[in-house]
């Protein structure tokens, strides 16, 4: 497990070179999914007409439409098709329809099943508060200005894999009951993700846990320390405590670079690290593994309280693509491109819902209207 030293981070991606044609598997999922999925078709084919290159979006079924149509939430024929493709963009899954379905016809079910089959066991959730949407986040402006957080989160072990588990009827109650567990080479492969991920950053990695409590993160941190120490000489390393994490990441976020934790903790502190930025529907993340496509996914849900009302913000699926484009295509010109075209749309004041504020003098659009925003300023800007 080698680090690629010309890239951003270490992918350790079977990242295809530059060509012309891709092929891209899309998911579009529940809720919301179908979308922002549609807006940011529109702005990926802005980018590749006036790029020259082609990628050609073929769907597949994941979540609660693959259950609604086959039955299952993550079919064969749909794991068939991203590992056959040069790179995976999905939007999200679930919603109240398929909540009391049985666990393994839930829609989580059908994600869980992706993330393990393809082998994505690092998930990048970079938090980089734009400074068109300072006012955005509820907390104070000096607090959020400049923050620009990287968090590398484990994504195919920790409590959402582990086993036993189950809901189990003992001394006439029933008990509830899952397994955090991770082994040492799973430790060792996402701390060194991460060290090459903070050395190519800030050079700071602040590992979370809850050594204090848990043997699990005990063995963590003892890993993660052996790593870094040893492989990572250039990056400085400390550990919180994730109650601790959570508290200091609202308290003065600039104090972190990089962020390195296990699946359920990087969970629920990316989702944190979104109100850093202003919305949830502003959060991009990439998924990878140490080969075959990566699967580009924003950090939100399906958001059935807003889903089919055009409301939902698209920047986080789009700014996915761009992490795509960046990551697993070749093609980091094209990326900064959509990245460009995203701030260009903020600096024209046009704001979804969740991100417009009372009296900004901002125009209220929904899902489709930014989607073409992008897309308009992506087909006038000027190529180098
Ligand atoms: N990766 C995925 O597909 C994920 C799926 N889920 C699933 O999504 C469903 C809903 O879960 P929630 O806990 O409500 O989380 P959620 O992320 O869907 O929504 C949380 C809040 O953020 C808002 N929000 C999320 N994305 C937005 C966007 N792009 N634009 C504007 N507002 C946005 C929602 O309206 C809601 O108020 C559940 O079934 C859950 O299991 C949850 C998280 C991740
Ligand atoms: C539905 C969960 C399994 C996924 C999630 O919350 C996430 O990946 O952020
Ligand atoms: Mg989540």
């Amino acid at each position: 497990f080698v680090p690629a030293a010309n890239k951003p981070f270490n992918s350790a991606l079977n990242a295809v070179s530059k060509k012309d044609t891709y092929s891209v598997t899309l998911l579009p999922g529940d809720g919301i999914g179908p979308e922002i999925t549609a807006a940011t078709k529109v702005a990926l084919e802005a980018l590749t007409t006036k790029c020259g290159f082609t990628i050609e979006l073929k769907e597949a079924l994941i979540g609660g439409a693959a259950i609604d149509e086959k039955n299952d939430p993550f079919p064969q024929e749909s794991l068939d098709q991203c590992l056959g493709s040069d790179s995976v963009l999905l939007a999200c899954i679930g919603g109240y329809k398929w909540d009391n379905n049985p666990r393994e016809l839930r829609p989580e079910s059908g994600l869980l099943k992706m993330r393990k089959e393809m082998g994505l066991f690092a998930n990048l959730r970079p938090a980089k508060v734009l400074p068109q949407l300072i006012d955005a986040s509820t907390l104070k402006r000096e607090v959020v200005e400049g923050v620009d957080v990287m968090v590398v989160r484990e994504l195919t072990g920790d409590v959402y894999f582990g086993t036993p588990k189950g809901i189990d009827v003992i001394d006439g109650q029933r008990v509830g009951y899952n397994n955090m567990i991770y082994s040492e080479s799973e430790i060792d492969r996402i701390a060194r993700v991460a060290g090459d991920v903070a050395s190519k950053r800030g050079g700071k990695l602040c590992s979370v846990d809850k050594a204090n409590v848990l043997d699990v993160s005990q063995l963590w941190r003892d890993v993660v320390t052996q790593v870094i120490t040893d492989d990572f000489k250039d990056v400085e390393l400390s550990h919180m405590y994730v109650d601790n994490a959570a508290m200091q990441l609202i308290r003065w976020p600039k104090q972190f670079d990089t962020i390195v934790c296990g699946n359920i903790f990087g969970d629920i502190l990316s989702d944190e690290a979104s109100m850093l930025v202003g919305s949830l529907g502003m959060l991009p993340s990439a998924s990878i593994g140490e080969s075959g496509p990566g699967v580009f996914e924003p950090c939100h849900g399906s958001a059935p309280d807003i889903a089919g009302e055009d409301k939902a913000n698209p920047l986080a699926m789009i700014l996915s693509a761009a992490m795509m484009l960046k990551y697993d295509l070749d093609r980091p010109a094209e990326a900064q491109m959509l990245e460009d075209a995203v701030e260009a749309v903020l600096d024209q004041g046009i704001r979804t819902p969740d991100i417009k504020q009372e009296g900004d003098g901002c125009k209220l659009v929904g899902c489709k209207e930014m989607g073409q925003a992008v897309a308009d300023v992506v087909a006038s800007m000027a190529l180098n």
